[in-house]
């Protein structure tokens, strides 16, 4: 485990800080407010993401760094925002209505003029723009960005396009698939993502047969419905109180949190300061159960473990509770960028004087390294991150199902070393962002069954701000949270527990 700088390294070698120590498929009224003749800002700053998202950029860091350089703001940043993510996430939907449009197949047209089609699609049927603004502006963003000529068959497709509504053009591009195909091309997801969120809705005991359908239809529309911006008030050094005070209205979720409706969270002091940062209610639900209090008994000072901490709102919280009863976080991450980025999302939590230890090392190790050492493991593992699709517009059209198979099997080599590295007694919540089924309770029970560890039911430590119980978490004892029933991403999160004495 590598040293990542500053600070004192303690006996193990790692540091410690100098210091003591909702569906509307993206409809909106939004356009832009100024729309000049040769090329409109907002659409070129859409187009551009949309053609470094093709060469691997994500579209939330490259868009807000493109708006900044554009000097965008207010509506015009909002429209291109919403152009933006919308034609990236229906691109499932808008590319057959090209196809029949263009008379080609869309693998037949030239990437970047494929991108200023999608964006006049969405304009003309996910977004309440004119037809005629639509087509008239998007020709004159292909004019500028794709060439006279492409500017002339942008034209004619954007053209038929205009001819039918939305609903139309539905209709005519499932007429004849099987249901799922269906639901498939008109919420734009995958096949492959359907069928994974079916199953875990029905295994997870989400979702009977007689209203799965009605379920899968539910989650992939809110799928597509942007999240609305949730805060944590990090425990110690903020309170909802306070974010209240400034904007936002107390979660009923969280008891650490606040939803904003609208408006730039780094805008509130709490949030610039590190007091309080930008996380999903599901993440902080699953960071309070695992730190709830009496969980473990044992030492007075206990050592607890995020071990896949990058880039750090998990450790944040849990290091937060941790110090409230006594306890200190140690801080893993395999990625030295990560830890740098941990460390960042730390700075208030140390200036408060609270201690966590940071280190940057592969996280399969520390179960060889220090077994049987702490009292409470974070497995925070990285997945596909299909239960975050509403954040990341890109991500179901990166996401290939070849990716699973390796990613599972790194999943249970940390879930295998989160457990060897806690103490006897002690507890790991293992949770991914993802509710497929080969990377949450298929593995965990393999796990389980493995290594004699125990699976705890974890739905009771779930409790909302009133202290009543979450509902709708599955049939147990793991936990699926989903975003058309919580509203949060489709966190997983299960508690093993390491039997007293090892066979
Ligand atoms: C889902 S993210 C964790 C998110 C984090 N808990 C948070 O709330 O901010 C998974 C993290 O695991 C890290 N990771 C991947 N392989 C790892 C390994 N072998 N050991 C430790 N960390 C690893 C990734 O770099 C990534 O930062």
């Amino acid at each position: 485990m590598s040293d990542d700088g500053g600070g004192y390294r303690d006996a193990k070698g790692r540091q410690r800080p100098a210091a003591r120590r909702r569906s509307n498929d993206g409809r909106s009224a939004q356009r832009p407010t100024d729309r000049r003749r040769s090329g409109d800002p907002a659409r070129r700053v859409a187009w551009q993401v949309t053609r470094n998202v093709a060469d691997g950029a994500y579209a939330n860091l490259d868009l807000q760094k493109l708006l900044r350089e554009a000097g965008l703001h207010g509506r015009d940043a909002g429209f291109a925002t919403e152009l933006t993510y919308g034609a990236i996430r229906m691109r499932g939907l808008y590319d057959p209505i090209i196809e029949r449009c263009a008379g080609r197949p869309v693998a037949q047209i030239d990437a970047p003029v494929l991108d200023t089609l999608r964006l006049g699609a969405h304009q003309l049927l996910g977004m309440r723009v004119p037809a005629h603004a639509a087509a008239s502006e998007t020709v004159a963003l292909a004019r500028e960005v794709n060439g006279a000529g492409a500017a002339g068959f942008v034209n004619a497709v954007l053209r038929r396009v205009s001819e039918r509504t939305r609903e139309e053009w539905v209709a005519e591009v499932i007429a004849g698939r099987e249901p799922l195909e269906r639901l498939s091309i008109e919420h734009s997801h995958p096949m492959w993502v359907v069928r994974a969120m079916r199953a875990a809705l029905l295994e997870r005991g989400t979702a009977t047969s007689d209203d799965v359908d009605e379920q899968l239809l539910a989650l992939l529309q809110a799928d597509n419905a942007p999240p609305l911006v949730s805060l944590v008030a990090r425990p110690g050094l903020a309170t909802v109180e306070e974010l209240v005070a400034a904007g936002a209205h107390a979660s009923q979720l969280s008891r650490v949190g606040a939803v904003l409706d609208g408006g730039d969270p780094a805008q509130i002091d709490a949030v610039r300061r590190m007091r309080a940062a930008v996380q999903d209610e599901g993440s902080q639900l699953l960071t309070l159960a695992l730190a709830e209090p009496g969980l473990v008994e044992g030492r007075e000072h206990q050592e607890w473990l995020d071990l896949c901490a990058g880039p750090g709102g998990k450790t944040a919280l849990l290091a937060n509770l941790a110090a409230e009863q006594g306890a200190v976080v140690f801080a893993n991450e395999v990625s030295e960028h990560r830890t740098t980025l941990v460390r960042k999302s730390l700075r208030a939590t140390l200036e408060a004087g609270i201690e966590v230890m940071i280190g940057t090392g592969d996280g399969r190790d520390l179960g060889v390294e220090e077994p049987d050492t702490y009292e409470r493991v974070l497995a925070d593992v990285p997945c596909t991150g299909l239960g975050a699709l509403r954040r990341r517009p890109e991500a179901r059209w990166r996401r290939t199902p070849s990716d699973v198979t390796p990613l599972v099997t790194l999943q249970r080599q940390l879930l295998l070393s989160a457990l060897a590295t806690t103490r006897p007694g002690g507890v790991v919540g293992y949770s991914t962002c993802s509710p497929h089924l080969a990377e949450t309770s298929q593995l965990v029970a393999s796990v389980v069954e493995q290594t004699g560890a125990t699976l705890q039911d974890a739905r009771p430590l779930f409790r909302d701000t009133a202290g009543a119980p979450i509902e709708h978490l599955g049939n147990g004892p793991d936990v699926q949270l989903w975003p058309h029933l919580h509203g949060t991403d489709a966190m997983y999160f299960a508690l093993l527990r390491k039997p007293e004495t090892q066979d």
